[in-house]
């Protein structure tokens, strides 16, 4: 368990007690100053836990904190932070982050130096660094482009190998912070595929993103606004509201119909459109077909679901 003592100075944590399991935040606090010299909240009385292996989305408009919490997760110092919270299974070293600029975390100069860096740091012997590295080579679909300098490689190329490398740890947590935003299609797919092989293999990931098409359904979202988490839930009830809120929505409709109510009863927004974040495409499309009574929850989310779906419509 770690506190933040105001009186140690910024940004200094002292361990209470260790302890394995959840990595919980308790009402985690931070104050940023603005050029008016006014404060405002930069990280707004934060409750949050992660699980082992747990995968969380994380979301929210521009400046809404994302990042300080992801960072917080990671177990990087933030200066001025303040509250209680007890690391479980992510420990006491800073975990992998994998940021949304590949070249700003990139040491060596190719993918396999990249990826041996990392092995070294971990303290792994020389033998098996040689055996790992090709692994994790091949793993990440790096081995045929181990050896090629930076420069002649794309972005997205260049994030792999960041992600390799993130990977070279073998640690129970990563952080993506927007690792795909500055990438082609092609290479967000790549990006993506990595983190949930990693996820499935038991590491829990944090993954912020603005790219929303990226949510799963049944997958858990936290939504930030302003600083604070006004969102923790399913995806499928962040983009399209709770069923029940659905339900109540449709009986309106019904009750306009039959003329039981002179005015339409106005849709509510989903948790996703209250954050002040539009609804993708195909999201907003299924939403829309749901209120006209064409499509029933659970709404498709694979190509192969909507085609099936727009078959029968
Ligand atoms: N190093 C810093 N010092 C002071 N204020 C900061 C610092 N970094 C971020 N902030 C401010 O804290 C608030 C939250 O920033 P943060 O980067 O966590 O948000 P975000 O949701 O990740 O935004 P973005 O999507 O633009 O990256 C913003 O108002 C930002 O201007």
């Amino acid at each position: 368990m770690y506190h933040v003592n105001p009186f140690l100075g910024r940004g200094k944590f002292v361990t209470v007690q260790d302890a394995v399991g959840g990595l919980i935040l308790s009402d985690v606090n931070m104050e940023r100053f603005l050029e008016s010299g006014e404060v405002s909240p930069r990280l707004d009385h934060i409750d949050f836990s992660l699980a082992p292996g747990e995968w969380v989305h994380i979301v929210g408009t521009n400046g809404s904190g994302k990042s300080t919490l992801a960072r917080l997760l990671a177990g990087l110092t933030i200066d001025g932070v303040q509250g209680t919270w007890n690391r479980g299974f992510a420990g006491n070293r800073p975990m992998p982050y994998v940021m949304q600029q590949p070249d700003s975390q990139l040491f060596a100069e190719t993918p396999r130096q990249e990826v041996r860096f990392a092995l070294e740091w971990q303290g792994v012997s020389a033998d098996e660094i040689l055996h790992r590295t090709e692994a994790i080579l091949t793993r990440t679909g790096l081995l045929s482009i181990g050896d090629v300098p930076w420069e002649r490689l794309s972005g997205g190329q260049r994030q792999l190998a960041a992600v390799a490398a993130a990977s070279a740890a073998s640690a129970p947590l990563i952080v993506f912070d927007e690792a795909t935003s500055m990438l082609d299609e092609q290479s967000c797919t790549e990006v993506l595929r990595l983190a949930r092989e990693l996820h499935r293999q038991g590491t829990a990931v944090v993954w912020v993103t603005q790219r929303l098409q990226e949510i799963e359904g049944s997958g858990r979202v936290v939504a930030m606004l302003d600083g604070r988490i006004v969102f923790d839930g399913l995806g499928s009830d962040f983009l399209y509201g709770s069923e029940a809120e659905a339900e109540a929505d449709a009986d309106a409709d019904a009750d306009a119909v039959a003329g039981a109510v002179a005015l339409r009863t106005p849709h509510t927004l989903t948790p996703c459109q209250a954050c002040g974040l539009r609804l993708p495409y195909l999201p907003a499309l299924a939403l829309e077909l749901g209120r006209q009574g064409k499509l029933k929850r659970p709404y498709p989310e694979t190509a192969a679901e909507w085609e099936q779906v727009l078959s029968q419509l």
